[in-house]
């Protein structure tokens, strides 16, 4: 039987103008006649581009809730009653309407009310089987985990775990059984309002968590006992912020920070892949570690991102539709959770039955039965869904993860101190990095000693596309001699030290600023060479290192339209420096947070716009200007410096 492979589904939703914002109308839904339809972005800088974007569903401004949940989402609730887990998140920049989308309001409700409405719906068209419905509700606040379904001042953080054969589930998560709509929505908006909402600037009621429903379905048949499992995920993730818009304080900056960072995670999970590399960062965020399952796992996905009209917004618009291009090459490989029910089954595995006394609340302190895949291991066949085509046994998924705690914590940690770890870890990173970037300089390029002769042989060394390069090809190669020296005596220091294998979530942050850098300098060095394609993965291997630069994320998407286009990308000259003066001084601690983030996850249009004025030549500026750009700029380092994040130029 062929494995049934299942793309992530992408949709896109403008919400309509809010009162008082600017628009241009430089966004908009183009519809060919056909089923099929793209959205269309005018590049902020040059209006005379205009990026489209092609989705499986586009919805304009005067969509209604109950179109998205007709079109897109019904369809998709056959999948949950036939054993699939289906995951439905919305993704946007900080009051994008993602709320609005899957919450709602009582008059108009949004996925989340109508898709268990719609499950309950179907219970009682199962004739041949018993159905069981229950649910869940979580929220990550900064990376931490909470049950809204227990009052907010007996809310524990709980640890998210993964059982023997590598599912993640978070353990101690309540969850109660649902028979009618009434008592889900007095459920649901009872733990709804225990979730973290803060007001900023961009939204009243800004979430500052991600929140997870989980619907979980039981259905048994009642002549052979065979069970099947499903679940639906409905996510409300927390908006990427621009601070300088949200008018944040010192606490809310701090969640910003969180919010940023775990989106910033995701993009790198997503990008991870979409490349194929052999590790998948899962193990960066909570949110991606409960998440995995539908990032290239064995869940049916549908990311559905929210857009908002602002003009302001449109660089976070690019952004988002970017990330969404990425998502939907994403492949997931849905399985079937079904089992025999019977206690001997569920005894067999060493996991006892669920009790008969196990009243409304449920706790799981160890992989509960509904917990996505942990049937996996007490799975007895397949069956084919009723919307699926055919589906398997969930095969090993790519998420090669390297547990650095182990490693660490293993002999070594007996005799080292907690410092001595983290030094050694950090050796051992840039190793890595080291080797991975000798081997991809070695397949990439002709070697130096070739390119040396070739200028022997009187040809002129090549230019980049602009025909001028800033930096001549001789000061290339140093460039690319000293990283590489730089690299191998890192190497060699390693070598002689501890051989544990790493991650970048292990480091120092000082020494992720440093690999970072490392790559940053190898990629710009490769840019002005016009190796667009090798520049765009060292830019991406810098990104993981540090995830919430701004400008390096502007940067790869500079250079991402480059390639896509086949157009030169002509790389800016280094940022002024701004007269010593005018910095503060800058703390240990200061320097330690330099990976943390100014605005993480998409950044927004006047941010972009001030980093790409930041890679300009100052001088270019009148004084009236630059004064304003250093005014902001001490501003923002002033806000930073309170929360605690400082922010860091970098290229
Ligand atoms: N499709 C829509 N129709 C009408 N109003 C909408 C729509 N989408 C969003 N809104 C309104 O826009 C505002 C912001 O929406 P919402 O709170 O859902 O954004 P969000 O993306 O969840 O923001 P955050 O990430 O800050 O929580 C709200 O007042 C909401 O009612």
């Amino acid at each position: 039987m062929a494995t049934a492979h299942s793309k992530i589904k992408v949709a896109t939703r403008i919400r309509p103008i809010l009162q008082g914002e600017q628009t241009d109308g430089g966004i908009q839904v183009v519809r060919d006649g056909s089923e099929r339809s793209h959205m269309s972005v005018r590049n902020p800088r040059d209006p005379s581009q205009v990026f489209t974007f092609p989705f499986a569903s586009c919805y304009d401004e005067a969509s209604t809730q109950e179109e998205i949940f007709e079109r897109d989402i019904q369809p998709m609730l056959d999948a949950v009653y036939n054993g699939i887990a289906v995951t439905i998140f919305a993704y946007g920049v900080t009051s994008s309407g993602k709320t609005h989308t899957m919450q709602g309001s009582a008059a108009q409700p949004g996925i989340t009310p109508r898709a268990v409405e719609a499950l309950l719906g179907r219970r009682s068209l199962m004739e041949d089987r018993d159905v069981s419905l229950s649910v869940s509700y979580m929220e990550i606040y900064k990376d931490d985990v909470y049950d809204l379904l227990v009052p907010k001042e007996k809310a524990v953080k709980l640890p998210v775990r993964e059982n023997e054969v590598g599912e993640v589930f978070v353990a101690n998560l309540s969850s109660e059984p649902v028979n009618t709509v009434a008592e889900f929505d007095a459920m649901y908006s009872r733990a709804s309002k225990q979730r973290s909402v803060g007001a900023t600037n961009l939204n009243r009621a800004s979430s500052r968590s991600h929140a997870i429903v989980t619907v979980t379905v039981e259905s048994v048949d009642r002549r052979s006992r065979q069970e099947m499992i499903g679940k639906l995920l409905l996510v409300d993730l927390a908006g990427s912020e621009n601070n300088k818009h949200t008018g944040n304080d010192a606490s809310r900056m701090a969640e910003s920070a969180a919010i940023n960072k775990s989106l910033s995670v995701l993009g790198q999970v997503v990008h991870a892949l979409n490349t194929g590399a052999s590790r998948i960062p899962y193990r960066n965020s909570k949110l991606t570690r409960i998440l995995q399952a539908a990032l290239g796992g064995n869940s049916l996905g549908l990311l559905i991102c929210n857009l908002a009209p602002g003009t302001k917004f449109r660089q976070d618009t690019l952004n988002t539709l970017n990330f969404a291009s990425r998502t939907k090459n994403i492949e997931n490989k849905p399985t079937v959770n079904q089992q025999k029910s019977d206690a001997v089954t569920a005894t067999k595995s060493g996991i006892p039955a669920p009790s008969a006394e196990n009243d409304s609340l449920q706790r799981h302190d160890r992989p509960p039965r509904t917990s996505i895949g942990y049937f996996k291991k007490l799975r007895v066949s397949n069956v084919p869904a009723a919307n699926p085509p055919e589906l398997q046994p969930q095969p090993k998924i790519n998420n090669e993860q390297h547990n650095s705690s182990s490693s660490s914590t293993g002999p070594v940690a007996a005799t080292l101190t907690e410092d001595e770890i983290n030094a050694r870890i950090a050796k051992a990173v840039e190793a890595e990095v080291a080797r991975r970037l000798a081997e991809f300089e070695h397949h990439r390029s002709p070697p130096l000693t070739e390119q040396r002769d070739e200028e022997h042989r009187g040809h002129p060394p090549k230019a980049s596309a602009s025909g001028s390069p800033r930096i001549s090809p001789r000061k290339h190669r140093s460039l690319d001699i000293e990283l590489k020296q730089r690299l191998g005596e890192i190497e060699d220091k390693y070598e002689r030290g501890s051989k544990e294998s790493q991650t970048s979530s292990s480091l120092t942050p000082a020494s992720r600023k440093k690999t970072g850098r490392a790559y940053v300098a190898l990629a710009r060095a490769q840019s002005e060479k016009n190796n667009l394609q090798l520049a765009l993965e060292l830019y991406r291997k810098a990104e993981t290192y540090v995830p919430d630069n701004v400008k390096l994320k502007e940067r790869i998407i500079e250079i991402e339209w480059a390639v896509k286009q086949d157009t030169p990308f002509n790389p800016s000259p280094k940022r002024a420096k701004k007269p010593k003066k005018t910095k503060p001084h800058r703390r240990a601690d200061d320097a330690a947070s330099d990976s943390q983030t100014l605005v993480g996850g998409s950044g927004t249009y006047s941010d972009v716009t001030e980093n790409k004025e930041n890679f300009l030549d100052a001088a270019q500026y009148p004084p009236a200007k630059r004064q304003i750009l250093d005014e902001t700029d001490g501003l923002a380092r002033k806000r930073h410096k309170a929360a605690g994040l400082i922010r860091k130029d970098w290229d």
